[in-house]
């Protein structure tokens, strides 16, 4: 294998029907490690329906479609990212206050395909204490290797395990890392956790509008950081990619990107 490919395969993410060998620079997408292949496609949205609000696995839609998910921390810019891509600001408000059994959010995009919008891990509800639902994922790890209580063994299985681990539709999550803070513990937990269980996801890294760093580093510095952290864990790094809902960046690249994976699990 040339250097140029070694390169290719490990610092870039190399498409189905691409050969690293051939990968050129203007075929990877600006602010990211994505190369473009021939799957890629029609990547406009024109239309999107929210279908329903689901607690577990076996109550999402059943029609095959395939599905990105997206997940982040509380206030990572979830639901700004899903209205960007949208282009409407009431798209993802349905979401804003899931009762405590409507945690995985389906929305219909041009009537072939899904964004399920999830709720932000990293906190707890107030009185009442319901776990959301990454906060579980991470209870999950308690569970596994500290024996934490049976609550958490079940919200284990019938929930995430359900809907990450089962869920044969989905393409792709999208864990959305805020740019503007150095790695965050939490995030990386999460994308170990997902990478050692062969979920296939794309970084994408928001808030990189702030780059006026008035203290600590810009977000091309953590973003780097949070690569190297991430580094060790894969043979091939995960896609990932800059964005800003504010000004717009990003926006027509993630599109595309999420095109060309779900041409090629669809083919
Ligand atoms: N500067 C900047 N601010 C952003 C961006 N995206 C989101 N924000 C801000 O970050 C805050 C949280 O955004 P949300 O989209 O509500 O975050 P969320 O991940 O959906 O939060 P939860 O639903 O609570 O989990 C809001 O004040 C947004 O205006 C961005 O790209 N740039
Ligand atoms: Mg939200």
């Amino acid at each position: 294998m040339s250097e140029k490919a070694r390169f290719a395969k490990t610092v870039l993410f190399v498409p189905p029907g691409v050969d690293p060998e051939e990968v050129t620079d203007e075929m990877v997408l600006p602010g990211s490690n994505i190369v473009v292949g021939p799957y890629a496609g029609h990547s406009q949205i024109k239309e999107v329906e929210f279908v329903k609000s689901s607690s577990r696995a076996k109550d999402c839609p059943k029609d095959n479609r395939p599905e990105f998910a997206i997940l982040g921390r509380s206030n990572v810019g979830k639901s700004s990212l899903i209205n960007a891509l949208v282009r409407k600001k009431e798209v993802a408000l349905t979401s804003k206050k899931p009762g405590k059994t409507q945690l995985i959010n389906h929305f219909l995009v041009n009537k072939s395909w899904y964004i399920v919008d999830l709720p932000g891990y990293g906190f707890l509800e107030e009185v009442g204490l319901i776990l959301r639902l990454t906060a579980t994922v991470l209870l999950s790890f308690l569970w596994l290797f500290a024996r934490a209580p049976d609550s958490a063994k079940t919200d284990w299985s019938s929930f995430t395990k359900g809907y990450f681990l089962n869920r044969e539709t989905l393409v792709a999550v999208l864990l959305l890392i805020d740019a503007s803070v150095p790695p965050q513990r939490i995030d990386l937990d999460c994308a170990n956790w997902l990478g050692r269980n062969n979920i296939p996801m794309t970084f994408v890294f928001t808030k990189c509008d702030k780059m006026k760093a008035s203290k600590g580093k810009r977000p091309d510095e953590n973003i780097k950081d949070f690569q190297e952290l991430i580094r060790e864990n894969y043979r091939q790094h995960p896609p990932w990619i800059m964005t800003s809902s504010v000004t717009g960046l990003g926006r027509d690249e993630l599109l595309l990107h999420m095109s060309q994976l779900r041409n090629y699990w669809d083919q």
